[in-house]
């Protein structure tokens, strides 16, 4: 188990269930973004940014490519200064803490490090230059994956083995705050399980976890809390359970050997149904209950009825469809939102 030093956070039991932990936040959020705002010449890469980061919980930062993710998180540890605003951590702007290694903990650019130097070597001179123990090294390279290779230079490190050095690095002063910015890039699936994993137990143990992904699948199964931003302004700020209350609609999915009759009585009723390439209906606007009952009315046998949850994914998508800088087009010419993996 990690040492907790003194500790801008409550205890990992006092911000162990997620509603009390979001309705006692106040006065407890860790990271707090004011107004910030940054400008690269005419570029406004955050505009007008305000959100809390809550201990003892990870925090999803999504949004789609150029939305200003990595900008504010620059910001947060500051390698940017902001144009407008502010952003705090611990109550204090991040330069103004005495041991900022051992405050908060960055994975930011995976690939900044001197190529010639081994891991190991490159661990240990943020160890003595941050004044941490030479023990400490050993204990992140094993956490990582990475005892094995220690000794090799980085420059032949893969995109995976890069990060998992990044998240060595951020976890070498035992931080209270961890920020990753993007930390599955390049990761094979184990790495990438492995990452949610450590996620987890970095919240569980009361940390704070600010992890960035364009991929709301990323978070789906990681994250307890999400700021969604698009061209550097907020789209949203609530917890996983609330965005998907918000923005997921519940379809109906229908099968039945009359389809033209169920659709034509349901758009009767304000129903908006769409066909599927299996023959199905999926049935928007009534629930599955009103959709068996006109069926029944109607005398249209049904042969399958299920709520369907749209996917966070598409929520997401369709939330930050405005907002998305970077478009590809399908071959029909039709525009599509460009996906990185
Ligand atoms: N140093 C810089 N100079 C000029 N423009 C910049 C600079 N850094 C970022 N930008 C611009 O600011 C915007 C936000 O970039 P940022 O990298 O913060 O987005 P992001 O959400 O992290 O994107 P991605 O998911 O693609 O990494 C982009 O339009 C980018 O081109």
């Amino acid at each position: 188990m990690w040492s907790r030093r003194g500790s801008c956070v409550p205890s990992p039991t006092a911000a162990g269930d997620p509603r009390r932990s979001r309705l006692a936040g106040k006065g407890k959020r860790v990271i707090e973004a004011l107004h910030l705002s940054k400008r690269y010449g005419e570029r406004l890469a955050v505009d007008d940014l305000s959100f809390e980061v809550l201990p003892g919980r990870v925090t999803g930062f999504l949004g789609p490519n150029g939305a200003g993710k990595s900008t504010t998180m620059r910001m947060i540890v500051g390698l940017d200064a902001p144009s407008d605003g502010s952003v705090t951590v611990c109550g204090r702007p991040y330069t103004q803490h005495g041991s900022p290694l051992s405050t908060v903990g960055a994975l930011l650019d995976a690939r900044a490090v001197h190529g010639g130097r081994s891991a190991y070597d490159h661990l240990l001179s943020l160890a003595h230059t941050h004044g941490l123990r030479r023990g400490r090294v050993k204990e992140v390279l094993e956490l990582v994956g990475l005892a094995e290779v220690s000794r090799r230079p980085v420059r032949g490190f893969s995109l995976g083995m890069s990060q998992r050095l990044g998240i060595a690095v951020a976890l070498l002063g035992d931080p209270e705050v961890l920020l990753f910015d993007e930390p599955v890039n390049g990761l094979d699936p184990e790495g990438i399980v492995w990452v949610r994993g450590l996620m987890r137990e970095l919240a569980a143990q009361g940390r704070t976890v600010l992890v960035s992904s364009h991929l709301m699948s990323e978070m789906e199964h990681t994250a307890d809390d999400l700021v969604v931003i698009g061209r550097g302004r907020l789209i949203s700020s609530c917890t996983v359970e609330e965005f998907i209350e918000r923005n997921c609609r519940t379809e109906v999915r229908v099968t039945t050997p009359e389809p033209a009759r169920l659709v034509a009585l349901l758009e009767e009723h304000e129903g908006t149904v769409r066909s599927e390439p299996d023959g199905s209906l999926v049935v928007g606007g009534l629930d599955a209950v009103r959709v068996g009952d006109l069926a029944f009315d109607g005398g249209i046998r049904v042969h399958q009825l299920v709520p369907v949850q749209a996917s966070l994914e598409a929520a997401f998508m369709e939330l930050t469809r405005t907002s998305v800088e970077y478009q590809a087009r399908t071959s029909t010419g039709a525009p599509d939102a460009e996906v990185r993996s």
